[in-house]
């Protein structure tokens, strides 16, 4: 007879941890789970030393690991995939593209209420009678004995139970007395996402049982000292037909509805009682933890807003180039209602039955943006950003997986979830660089990836902007992209005027008020006493960026950053807008004991204490991290300013793009000068974009508006270009100069940044790996080893090399595999143990 024939096959999988270190690993799948297992699932895990970890199944195979036994999976903790394939892949794509481990994606891609940590501890319930187990003879001698130590401590690490029961796993006893209710293992075995509940009540159904069951219960409240539970269970009963209807009472009815709903009040004490006695019994229902709208859950309501004729041609030649292309630029002027357009295109496509993802580059975006999608789209909308809790982001990953979110609204870590039939992507604002993440690995791109999230999906990708990135325009001239333009605003409105308020000539003219010139100032004015609103733009958050020291200089920088520290007013505090570092502000100069200390520069807490002494008047807000740290703080402002309870909005980039006032008929705009002259090759194009995009804020209804440049040099030509709102002048000189210098998008970009505390050895491990890459790649393509302006960051000590490739002859993969090489070789000298290498590719 066969053996073989009988016995079950044995399974290995390729397990993706949270680790960064390449590759999957590889278990062995207990014969009990064969037919559990799945790609996607997730997945208890030994890792390393007795280290618990959750993570995701990529592969199932029946090889072996050759050079070592590999350890049993312990646990599945779904049934069902948490993660898709279509992930996987992507995942994996993004690992390989930029530079990174899948471990670091899956660690960015996957919601923390979905991870389990490896920091679990065990704890006796507290309710768990050993004594009882022991009669009852349920308790093995192992499972005793851990019993009787975590009698003696609060709680104990998981690891540690490795130590007192003297084996090497102990996951399987700890797993048993899980299930025979002796232990808690938290933060661990259990999900750390928790369905929000809701306290209802009904019934105690014992009084359904007979037919005098209710008769018999008011008779026992007949008496007068009752008389108010009496009420109570009236009221109940108005409110729940029991007797017509008995599935209302499985129902049950929200506490507070039966105490304050209907046209009485009853009272609370009364009811307590009723719950005590047994007679109303109070239980939990799971509820959604995002407030429930009056829309159908199953289709779109068709909006009031009719496209205008511009709007409906751009519409259509979205659709037509979709017929040969995946990727419309979407280029359409500030306030031209690119918007609508979006919505239009997004209903045809729910109504194909697939899926649809819109992009916004930032928080505070989402917050007009998911009222006026709110409207049409109603709960068949998901929202997804980082102010939302663990748990709730957990609950817009399973909506999505299930299907109720047909469209996402999120920032750029909505790329991640888990999508089953993408039809369109819409990136709007596609040339925010805060797209980009910086910190920590994989650094992507949120609008690249959406395009190679798309390719996956077979699905289309709009990529929308009034300014859009050279890189991207580029494309739609070469016909790579579509590209559809709008270049008038909606409606009647019109680009607002734009002038220039020369600070030279005012303050030689000593006109200046504080930081304001007089052409700024008087328009401001004209604007409070016409009761319209104002934007003032300053992209520096805090009182002042310095403070120095009048007599001899001194300026306090960070002991861990080589910065500067930013003076912030309401505590008197400097703080390092880096590390976070804060000080009080010192009395006198630590160089020359002076006490003359003065701020230097502006920052928005400066410039809101300028205009509320220059014109008290005006009720002002400011708009920046600083005032958005809670949860709803960006929204509640905004809210505020549409509502017009506030006169005057001074802000960072927060308040620079993509929000849409109806009154804001004058823009101020400061410090532009330095943003130009920051030495990036980018930085024309980021002034050019952040200059239109606020003055696009103005006069975007009736009212033309007026915008206001300060700055010290009227002869920038990249100034008249943004006043003529001449994008096109700005492309063709950028796209020349990026030619001639070999920059994006003729080339791509790789940083390497190189990081230690030691000076030295961050220099001495630049310059070696500089030396490597240039004898593989040529030294035409290795820039550096060179200091970055901002030379210590936490402690750290940079250096930066910049691996430049051109895009017709070299295949970056090929590169990227060279620069793993390399770096493998500095990890494996052991004098260069504390440096890291960050890797940035695409660098923004
Ligand atoms: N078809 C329409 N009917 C009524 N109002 C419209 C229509 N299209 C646009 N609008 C209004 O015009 C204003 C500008 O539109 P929208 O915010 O979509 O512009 P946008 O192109 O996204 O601009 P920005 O790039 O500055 O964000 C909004 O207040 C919007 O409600
Ligand atoms: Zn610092």
């Amino acid at each position: 007879m066969d053996l073989e024939l009988t016995s079950e096959p044995t399974l290995f999988v390729e397990v993706l941890l949270p680790v960064p270190i390449p590759g999957t690993f590889t278990y062995r799948v207990p014969v009990a789970m064969n037919d559990l297992v799945q790609k996607g699932v997730r997945v208890l895990v030994e890792f390393g030393a007795r280290k618990l970890h959750t993570g995701i199944i990529a592969d199932i195979h029946n090889r072996p690991p050759k050079n070592y036994q590999a350890k049993y999976l312990l646990d599945l903790l779904d049934d069902s995939p948490t993660v898709n394939e279509l992930q996987l892949k992507f995942w994996n794509w993004m690992a390989q593209y930029y530079v990174a481990t899948p471990g670091e994606v899956m660690k960015a891609g996957l919601p923390a209420g979905l991870k389990l940590s490896s920091q679990s501890r065990i704890q006796l319930r507290p309710e768990f009678d050993i004594e009882e187990a022991l009669d009852l003879e349920v308790l093995s001698d192992k499972e005793l004995r851990l019993l009787r130590s975590l009698e003696q401590e609060d709680s104990i690490p998981y690891e540690q139970a490795a130590d007192i029961l003297e084996v090497k796993n102990p996951y399987y006893i700890v797993k048993e007395l899980v299930r025979k209710e002796a232990i808690l293992l938290f933060e661990a075995v259990k999900d750390k996402y928790k369905p929000k509940t809701k306290k209802k009540l009904r019934l105690n159904p014992i009084f359904l049982e007979t037919e005098e069951g209710l008769e018999q219960l008011f008779a026992s409240l007949g008496t007068k000292q009752k008389a108010k539970q009496e009420e109570v269970l009236m009221k109940f009963l108005m409110m729940v037909p029991v007797l017509t209807n008995p599935a209302s009472n499985e129902e049950g009815i929200d506490k507070k509805e039966l105490l304050e709903g209907g046209t009485s009040q009853v009272s609370a004490s009364s009811l307590t009682t009723l719950i005590r006695n047994g007679i109303l019994e109070e239980f939990e229902f799971i509820v959604s933890r995002f407030e429930e709208d009056e829309y159908s859950a199953t289709r779109y309501q068709d909006a009031e807003v009719k496209l205008s004729e511009a709007q409906q041609a751009a519409e259509s030649q979205v659709l037509g180039y979709f017929e040969e292309k995946d990727i419309v630029l979407f280029h359409g002027v500030t306030g031209s209602g690119k918007t609508e357009v979006y919505i239009e295109l997004i209903k045809k496509v729910l109504d194909s039955g697939s899926q649809v993802l819109f992009l916004l580059p930032e928080i505070v975006l989402t917050a007009q943006m998911v009222v006026r999608l709110k409207k049409i789209f109603g709960d068949l909308l998901g929202v997804y950003h980082s102010k939302f809790s663990d748990n709730e982001r957990v609950e817009v990953w399973k909506g999505v997986a299930d299907g109720r979110y047909q469209v996402v609204v999120g920032v750029r870590s909505s790329i991640f979830l888990p999508f089953e039939n993408l039809g369109l992507i819409v990136v709007d604002e596609e040339h925010e660089p805060s797209y980009k993440q910086y910190d920590p690995a994989p650094r992507y791109n949120a609008r690249d990836m959406a395009l190679v999230l798309a390719q996956m999906h077979k699905a289309k990708v709009v990529l929308g902007s009034a300014t859009p990135s050279v890189e991207s325009f580029y494309h739609a001239l070469n016909g790579a992209y579509g590209l559809v333009q709008l270049k008038k605003r909606f409606g009647d409105a019109q680009l607002p005027e734009v002038t220039l308020a020369d600070l030279k000539l005012e303050r030689k003219r000593k006109t200046m008020k504080e930081d304001f010139s007089s052409v700024l100032l008087e328009q401001v004015r004209n604007s409070i006493n016409e009761h319209k609103q104002v934007i003032l733009f300053q992209n520096r958050r805090g009182y002042a960026p310095y403070v120095m020291c009048e007599d001899c200089s001194w300026i306090p920088t960070c002991p861990s950053c080589s910065v500067s520290l930013t003076y912030h007013i309401h505590r008197n505090q400097l703080r390092c807008h880096y590390c976070g570092h804060s000080e009080a502000v010192p009395k006198s100069c630590v160089q020359c004991g002076s006490t003359k200390i003065r701020t230097m520069g502006v920052g928005t807490q400066k410039l809101e204490e300028d205009i509320k002494f220059l014109i008290p008047e005006a009720r002002v807000q400011r708009l920046d991290q600083d005032t958005t740290r809670k949860k709803y703080g960006y929204q509640q402002i905004i809210q505020d300013f549409e509502q017009r309870h506030i006169d005057i909005l001074v802000g960072t980039q927060m308040v620079s793009k993509g929000l849409d006032f109806d009154h804001v008929n004058l823009v101020g705009v400061f410090d532009i000068d330095r943003m130009l002259n920051f030495p990036d090759f980018r930085a024309e194009e980021r002034t050019f974009q952040m200059l239109t995009q606020v003055s696009g804020r103005a006069g975007r209804k009736k009212d033309k508006g007026l915008v206001v440049i300060q700055t010290n040099n009227v002869k920038q030509t990249i100034l008249h270009k943004v006043a003529r709102a001449d994008y096109e002048a700005f492309f063709r000189k950028e796209i020349e100069e990026r030619k001639q210098y070999h920059y994006p998008p003729f080339t791509r970009l790789i940083k390497l940044s190189v990081k230690a505390e030691d000076r030295d050895k961050a220099s001495a491990a630049a310059g070696l790996l500089a030396r490597e890459l240039v004898k593989k790649l040529g030294a035409k393509r290795v820039l550096g080893p060179q200091e970055p302006v901002i030379n210590k960051i936490r402690n750290h000590y940079l250096m930066d090399i910049l691996v430049k490739l051109e895009r017709q002859k070299v295949n970056p993969q090929k590169v990227k595999e060279i620069i793993r090489e390399v770096l493998g070789e500095l990890d494996g000298d052991r004098q260069f143990r504390k440096v890291y290498v960050n890797i940035d590719v695409d660098p923004v």
